[in-house]
């Protein structure tokens, strides 16, 4: 996580009048303050206000914006829009009109979109939603578009793209304001493509209003979030609002699930379904997976009889999945099979290297980070290098505090499933005792006295783990801080085993108990690795 300070803004804007904008909105401009001005942009946060901005000051669960407006005013915005409990915190003193409704956080898409002049219509723009591989699909769609000739913006979790201006995320997907004043920079910046990531908290908090994607595509759902949403459900029926026509035009669908099969069936716009299963049927189907370089050349053949052959760089079978989704995403948006074809071949396949996914560091031993932080993702991962790992599979995760912890124990029980070692520590422990995560985590390993990683510490604890290829004594070690057991882990590899370190991908800062730490796990596994040298 970052600090909310850094947006990617437009340099030049039209000015809107504020009293156009209440009639288009149908609200009132509360009287006792200024009754019109010129606005030219849009901030939800008094730290990134400008000369010239809307200031939208919202109820919040930790505050309320109108607290910051004074602020945001000194900062030159022209114009507050808020609702009425905001506008009471207003009453006294403020400059500059205040417009009031009743949920503005449910319109300050559309409000944003209107001032900025909707700039997402001038964009061919793609959205990716599903528990896990948005950022890598959204990657991979921005690596095909970029070699399709297209200058391409880019937003997720790790980075945000307009042109040249590149600045490290905050959220997956931005707030409302952000968001659409991005989309105007990318205007300015000559940007045609957009490639982007839809978190299920942004369809809820209506962060997306104001865009109508070209192609929406869906990855998969598994467990996560459902502290936010509640139950699967609610959490499915999120994700499906993406496949609607008030947010997208048409729609790719993973059916590799069965979450996938109910997107489908459940979407109200033209979706082609998408499978890597072998034998399922699909309108785009992946074939004849096989080993290529680091990661596996597939077919993907649509049931018209368009077909290719591609290849991505990433291991590991759901790598294949995010590539074939990124390709077809593109395919039913419109572009041609050949051009497609041979952009593909120009570029080396689909091989955009995902900050933190599948990152390979080392290679004897081979150190891995990668930001799987949930059940299905740390299995995946640990399957996926599981073929290839001749010694030992060692995992170093923990779990994060004050989020879903229903996840923690299948956490645990999937590192045991799928590695040798395990060195349960610590992700983000929030406002959480980390002792009690690890504890919650350790439960699902069915280790009760685990190893502290430490050589000559006595016997570490170890359980017996059964798969296809017959059982396994797996080590289990509880190591923190994070650091540590990324260091113990990687000086304890031998030559030929694999350490996957997983949880953060690229993430650089450790929140504990409200306190910022530098943390990333790819400088630790190198400076690890160099002691190891040393
Ligand atoms: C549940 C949730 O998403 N909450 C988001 C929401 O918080 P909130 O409405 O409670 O706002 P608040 O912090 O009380 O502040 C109220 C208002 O005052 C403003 N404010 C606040 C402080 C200040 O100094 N100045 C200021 O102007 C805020 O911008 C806000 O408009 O609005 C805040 C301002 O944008 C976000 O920081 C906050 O994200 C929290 C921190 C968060 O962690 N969100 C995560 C869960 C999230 O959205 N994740 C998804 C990805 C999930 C995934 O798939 O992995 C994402 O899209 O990033
Ligand atoms: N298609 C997939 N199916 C299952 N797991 C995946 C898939 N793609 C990636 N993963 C796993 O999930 C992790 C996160 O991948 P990625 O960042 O691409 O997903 P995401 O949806 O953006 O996640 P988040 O919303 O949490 O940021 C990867 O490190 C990998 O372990």
């Amino acid at each position: 996580m970052t600090s909310p300070i850094d947006r990617i803004r437009p340099a030049a804007t039209t000015a809107r009048q504020v009293s156009d904008l209440a009639v288009a909105f149908g609200l009132t401009i509360a009287p006792g303050q200024p009754a019109d001005a010129a606005v030219t942009c849009v901030a939800s946060d008094n730290r990134v206000a400008q000369p010239g901005d809307l200031f939208v000051a919202l109820p919040g669960a930790r505050a309320h914006g109108a607290q910051f407006a004074a602020d945001a005013v000194g900062r030159g915005a022209t114009a507050i829009l808020t609702d009425a409990r905001g506008a009471e915190l207003l009453a006294v003193g403020s400059t500059v009109p205040v417009i009031v409704a009743d949920d503005p956080r449910a319109i300050l898409g559309s409000v944003a979109a209107w001032v900025l002049g909707n700039p997402a219509e001038g964009l061919m723009t793609f959205g990716v939603t599903g528990t896990n591989g948005k950022t890598t699909t959204t990657y991979q769609l921005d690596h095909l578009l970029r070699a399709l000739g297209w200058t391409g913006g880019l937003i997720g979790t790790v980075e945000t793209r307009s042109g040249d201006r590149v600045i490290a995320s905050t959220l997956t997907t931005p707030e409302a304001a952000d968001l659409q004043a991005l989309l105007a920079a990318m205007r300015e910046d000559h940007v045609r493509t957009l490639s982007m990531e839809v978190s299920s908290h942004a369809l809820a908090q209506h962060r997306v209003d104001g865009i109508v994607f070209g192609v929406a595509g869906f990855t998969n759902l598994t467990q996560d979030h459902l502290d936010f949403h509640g139950d699967f459900e609610s959490y499915f029926a999120t994700k499906a609002d993406l496949f609607t026509p008030a947010r997208a035009r048409r729609g790719v669908v993973t059916v590799d699930d069965p979450w996938g099969e109910r997107m489908a069936e459940a979407a109200q716009i033209p979706v082609a379904t998408l499978t890597t299963l072998p034998g399922k049927a699909a309108d785009w189907v992946v074939t004849d997976v096989a080993p290529h370089g680091t990661g596996s050349a597939f077919t993907l053949t649509h049931r018209d009889g368009r077909t290719l052959r591609t290849s991505t760089s990433l291991p590991g079978g759901y790598n294949v999945a995010n590539a074939a989704l990124a390709v077809a995403m593109v395919l039913e948006g419109g572009s041609d099979i050949r051009d497609v074809t041979d952009a593909l071949a120009a570029a080396d396949g689909l091989s955009a290297t995902v900050p933190g996914r599948m990152e390979v560091l080392a290679t004897a031993p081979r150190v891995v980070v990668d930001f799987a932080h949930n059940t299905e993702a740390l299995e995946l991962s640990l399957a996926a290098l599981r073929p290839t790992t001749t010694g030992r599979l060692a995992v170093v995760f923990g779990a994060t505090g004050d989020r879903d912890p229903g996840k923690r124990p299948f956490m645990g029980a999937a590192a045991v499933h799928g590695a040798d070692v395990v060195y349960v520590t610590d992700d983000d422990p929030h406002d959480e005792d980390p002792g009690k995560v690890r504890t919650e985590v350790l439960a699902g390993t069915g280790v009760t006295d685990p190893g502290t990683g430490a050589p000559g510490s006595g016997t570490p604890g170890t359980v017996e783990a059964a798969d296809d290829s017959g059982s396994r004594t797996v080590e289990v070690h509880e190591v923190a801080p994070r650091a540590d057991a990324i260091r113990t882990a990687i000086l304890a590899a031998g030559p030929d085993d694999t350490v996957l370190v997983a949880g953060r991908g690229h993430e650089t800062i450790q929140e504990i108990a409200g306190v910022d730490h530098e943390l990333d796990d790819r400088v630790e596994a190198r400076a690890a690795l160099a002691a190891r040298g040393a």
